[in-house]
């Protein structure tokens, strides 16, 4: 890739209690919404089909007005008066990377460059093509390019007027796995690079804890949950967050402090608790083991992997509790196999 090109410092996002109803009468499909992109932050609005992802997004582009609360971009106020969606200094990048068929890669990145000076407007277009990578690409068409360069066409398309804020819609969703493996790594490497402040969305859990610097878990129309993919997955603050993101056990107890009693046995707790507590224990978080403490169990089922397994155990203390178990020591158990689990770090209460 070519030399780092100077872009403008980026400029965060503010949304405070953002509200949007498509009809009145119906429950909002955005509720109350609030939250901060740091600048050159890499955010991801994250949630299951339906909860408000995309009209989040529409939102802040100024694809729709909201009925309550506020935007501002770079400390500007979108709603009063209302800014619209070619003033707000915004990028966008769809999941249908919309590439102008009849024109070439440079053809269509210079097309968002219309309001510079007819002079400025070419270099930056290559500017821009070689922070993508795509400079020997810049006289072929988009249907001689593969999806994943026609997806960085579309960026480069977006970055070109340098955007205060980039906003990425499922922008890998028509990719191959493979493919949008690389593509997600390359696109995040652009944006570090050029210093974009990006809210990307998506459904997928994986693209969003590779993705992310911090991550709005979205359900409902509101953030269930805000913070780095790390804290998200192993505090998760609900037992809607703890299942969303990756698989977890949920076990029913009474705290007393840092321990809760359950069917498992005494499970230590990352924070204090007292009384009915649900805890989040990941199947990693769970071994299999000979000492004679661990909670009895039967080996319903196994997923095998080859570097390592999930099995599915019913726990003997409660009836037809069923747990899931990461194995990464390669030791194979059968079906129907009875053995002994222990927690092996604190489980997270969760509401
Ligand atoms: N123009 C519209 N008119 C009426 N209802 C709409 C409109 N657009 C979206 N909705 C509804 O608002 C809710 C939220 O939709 P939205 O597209 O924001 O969700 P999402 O989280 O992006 O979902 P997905 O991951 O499936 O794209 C859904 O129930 C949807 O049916």
């Amino acid at each position: 890739m070519l030399a780092r090109t100077p872009t403008p410092a980026a400029v965060p996002l503010d949304l405070q209690h953002l509200t949007k109803r498509y009809a009145p009468g119906l429950p909002p499909v955005v509720d109350q919404l609030s939250l901060t992109a740091r600048p050159g932050e890499l955010l991801t609005l994250l949630g299951p089909s339906g909860c408000g992802k995309t009209t989040t997004l529409r939102l802040i582009a100024g694809l729709e007005r909201p009925d309550s609360g506020t935007i501002s971009i770079g400390g500007r106020d979108m709603s009063v008066p209302f800014v619209p969606p070619e003033r707000r200094g915004v990028g966008l990048v769809f999941q249908d990377y919309a590439l102008f068929p009849h024109l070439s890669v440079l053809g269509n990145v210079l097309f968002g460059l219309q309001h510079l000076p007819r002079a400025q407007r070419l270099p930056r277009a290559r500017e821009t093509l070689a922070l993508v990578g795509l400079t020997v690409f810049e006289t072929r068409m988009p249907h001689q390019l593969s999806g994943g360069q026609q997806q960085r066409v579309a960026l480069a398309r977006a970055l070109a007027p340098r955007p205060a804020l980039l906003l990425l819609d499922e922008p890998f969703s028509n990719l191959d796995a493979q493919l949008r493996h690389s593509t997600r790594q390359e696109v995040r490497g652009i944006l570090r690079q050029s210093g974009t402040t990006a809210i990307l969305v998506t459904h997928d859990q994986e693209e969003a804890l590779a993705f992310s610097d911090r991550l709005v878990l979205m359900r409902s129309g509101k953030a269930e949950q805000i913070g780095t993919p790390a804290e998200v997955y192993t505090r998760p603050a609900t037992a809607f967050v703890a299942n969303f993101l990756g698989r977890s056990n949920l076990l029913s107890g009474t705290a007393d402090r840092f321990m809760a009693r359950t069917a498992l046995g005494i499970v230590p707790l990352v924070e204090a608790a007292s009384g009915p507590v649900l805890v989040s224990v990941r199947p990693e978080h769970l071994a299999f083991t000979e000492d004679l403490a661990g909670a009895e169990v039967t080996v319903v089922a196994r997923e095998f992997r080859g570097r390592d397994a999930t099995y599915t155990v019913r726990l003997a203390a409660a009836g037809t509790q069923e747990l899931l178990v990461h194995d990464t020591t390669g030791l194979i158990r059968a079906e129907g196999e009875r053995a002994r689990i222990q927690v092996t770090q604190p489980a997270r209460p969760v509401s």
